[in-house]
C-alpha cells in the first residue's frame, strides 16, 4: 500500500489534524471548558450506555434509532452498505453487529468504511483509510464492491467548521453535495441513505434536490444527538432513477 497522500488529502488530513489538536489544546488552556466536558460526558445516559454495550462512540445510537424506525438494512446477503467518514467505528459496529451475529468470527466484508484517519477493525467490515472523494479511494471501493451492489450509503460526516457561520454553512452544504454525488456513483436504485448535516441555510434546497432523487425524505433529529448541536440527519429512502448515472442493481 503506497504511503504517498496527494494534495488534497494531505490538505484535508492537516485540517482534521489541526482542529484535533486546536481541541485538546484548548481543553488544557481552558480548564472550566474541560470541567465542563467532563461533567456532560459523566451526566450523559448515551455515553454510559455505550461503554456497557462496548460501543466505540456514543452516536452508535443515532444510527440504531433511525435503522429501526425506517428499516433501513438491505435485505438481501450479497447486498453492501457504505459507511462514510465511519471512525472510530461505531456507526460500523452497529451494521456489523445487525449483519453478523458471530462478532467473534471473520466474515465475508459486506460493509466498507472509509475515514480520513485510522480505524480500528470491526468484524466484516473493510475499512479503506482517505477521503471519499479522491478517485483512488473511490477505486478502491469499487474493487471491494466488486459486482455487488450498495444498499444502504452511511455519511455522519461533518466539515472542518471555522467558526464563521456562512463559510460553516456553505462547506456544509458542499459536503452534502459530494455525498449526494458519490451516492449517484455507488449506490444503487432502490438503496437508502442517511447523510448528517448542519442547519445553516442551505437545507431547504438540499432537501428539494434530494427529494428528486429519492422517494421519500424526512428530516431526523435522533434522541443521541445533542439538543445543543445544529446537526440534523437526511433519511432518504429509495433511490430512484431521476438520478442521471446511477449504479443498476
Ligand atoms: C462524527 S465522526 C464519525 C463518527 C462515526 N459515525 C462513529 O459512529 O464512530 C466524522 C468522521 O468523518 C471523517 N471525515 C470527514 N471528512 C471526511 C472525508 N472527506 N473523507 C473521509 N472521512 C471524512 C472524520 O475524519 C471523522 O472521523
Amino acid at each position: 500500500m503506497s504511503l504517498r497522500l496527494s494534495f488534497k488529502q494531505t490538505f484535508r488530513y492537516i485540517r482534521s489534524a489541526g482542529n484535533l489538536w486546536l481541541r485538546s489544546y484548548s481543553g488544557k488552556k481552558g480548564h472550566g471548558s474541560s470541567h465542563r466536558y467532563i461533567e456532560r460526558q459523566q451526566r450523559d445516559p448515551f455515553v454510559k450506555q455505550a461503554k456497557n454495550e462496548q460501543f466505540r462512540a456514543r452516536s452508535s445510537f443515532k444510527l440504531i434509532e433511525m435503522l429501526d424506525k425506517y428499516k433501513l438494512l438491505p435485505k438481501s446477503p450479497s447486498t453492501c452498505i457504505v459507511d462514510c467518514g465511519a471512525s472510530p467505528g461505531g456507526w460500523s459496529q452497529v451494521i456489523s453487529r445487525r449483519l453478523f451475529s458471530d462478532q467473534t468470527a471473520t466474515p465475508l466484508p459486506r460493509i466498507i468504511a472509509v475515514d480520513l484517519l485510522p480505524m480500528r477493525a470491526v468484524p466484516g467490515v473493510h475499512f479503506i483509510q482517505g477521503d471519499f472523494l479522491d478517485d483512488a479511494i473511490k477505486t478502491q471501493v469499487a474493487n471491494a464492491l466488486g459486482q455487488r451492489r450498495v444498499g444502504l450509503l452511511l455519511s455522519d460526516m461533518a466539515p472542518a467548521f471555522t467558526g464563521h457561520h456562512s463559510t460553516d454553512a456553505a462547506r456544509t452544504m458542499n459536503l452534502c453535495e459530494d455525498v449526494l454525488a458519490f451516492s449517484d456513483e455507488f449506490l444503487a436504485f432502490g438503496g437508502n441513505l442517511v447523510m448528517k448535516f448542519f442547519m445553516g441555510g442551505g437545507e431547504a434546497e438540499l432537501k428539494r434536490a434530494l427529494k428528486m432523487c429519492f422517494d421519500s425524505v424526512v428530516v431526523e433529529k435522533p434522541l443521541a444527538s445533542r439538543k445543543q448541536s445544529s446537526e440534523q440527519y437526511f433519511v432518504c429512502i429509495g433511490k430512484n432513477k431521476h438520478m442521471p448515472s446511477s449504479s443498476t442493481p
